[in-house]
């Protein structure tokens, strides 16, 4: 359960990111932030991962609040979470397996475990056949499903996806959606922002942003 309460996040003076956001998102849900740009999604998926704080009210992933943690703390909370930013691009000189295998190594895991689990992330987002490939042979999507495995390798509860499908076509940000869809469908809570409003059908929440402010929201049959 991911829950914030009467959230502000003003980054100076003049900047304020979020106002008074208050809102609780339950496990396995699919939840979409859309909105214009600087309206604040991206603010809203760091906060959730630790990434920054709030300036006032407070932020809680599964009872913790995240405001007040350690920062040694975060590790561990990052761990419980698979995280997808902008800007947080592939290892271009890695092959794909290396890139995937990576969040496991830094944690600590022998060379062979991370290999399997790897291997194992990779066959989830259907890539397999692409373990040894350099990440700038691929397609966009499938570096985007690349993204995703290496998110979801130390397998998280929280999938937090910042625009996964941006600069995609069509049949490539389907197939991205559809890597996301089945780990909502196993269990795991997925957040993702985004500008298409065709993939919101999958939803089982949209949450629109403006200003900061939540300025509407609505909720799918699809959550029953
Ligand atoms: N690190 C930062 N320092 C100062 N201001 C920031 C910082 N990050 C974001 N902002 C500002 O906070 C506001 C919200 O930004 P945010 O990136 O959360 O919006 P967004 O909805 O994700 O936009 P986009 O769709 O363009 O990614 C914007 O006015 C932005 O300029």
């Amino acid at each position: 359960m991911i829950q914030f309460q009467q959230v502000n996040k003003e980054y100076s003076r003049e900047v304020f990111a979020l106002r008074d956001i208050s809102l609780s998102i339950t496990q396995g849900e699919l939840v979409f932030l859309a909105g214009p740009s600087g309206a604040g999604k991206s603010t809203l998926l760091k906060m959730i991962a630790g990434v920054e704080r709030p300036t006032s009210g407070t932020v809680t992933v599964n009872g913790q609040d995240i405001g007040t943690l350690k920062t040694g703390s975060l590790p561990y909370l990052r761990r419980k979470l698979g995280l997808i930013l902008q800007g947080q691009g592939l290892l271009l000189d890695r092959n794909v397996l290396a890139n995937v295998m990576l969040p496991l190594i830094v944690t600590g895991a022998s060379g062979s475990e991370a290999e399997m689990r790897a291997r194992t992330a990779l066959e989830k987002v259907n890539l397999s056949d692409k373990a040894e490939a350099l990440p700038l042979s691929l397609s966009g999507g499938e570096q985007q499903r690349v993204a995703i495995a290496r998110a979801i390798v130390n397998r998280p509860q929280i999938i937090l996806a910042d625009e996964p499908t941006a600069f995609l076509d069509k049949d490539n940000a389907n197939k991205v959606l559809s890597a996301l869809k089945a780990f909502q469908s196993a269990g795991v809570t997925c957040i993702i922002s985004s500008h298409d409003e065709q993939l919101f059908d999958h939803a089982t929440r949209v949450i629109y942003l403006n200003k900061g402010c939540i300025s509407d929201s609505w909720t799918s049959s699809l959550a029953a």
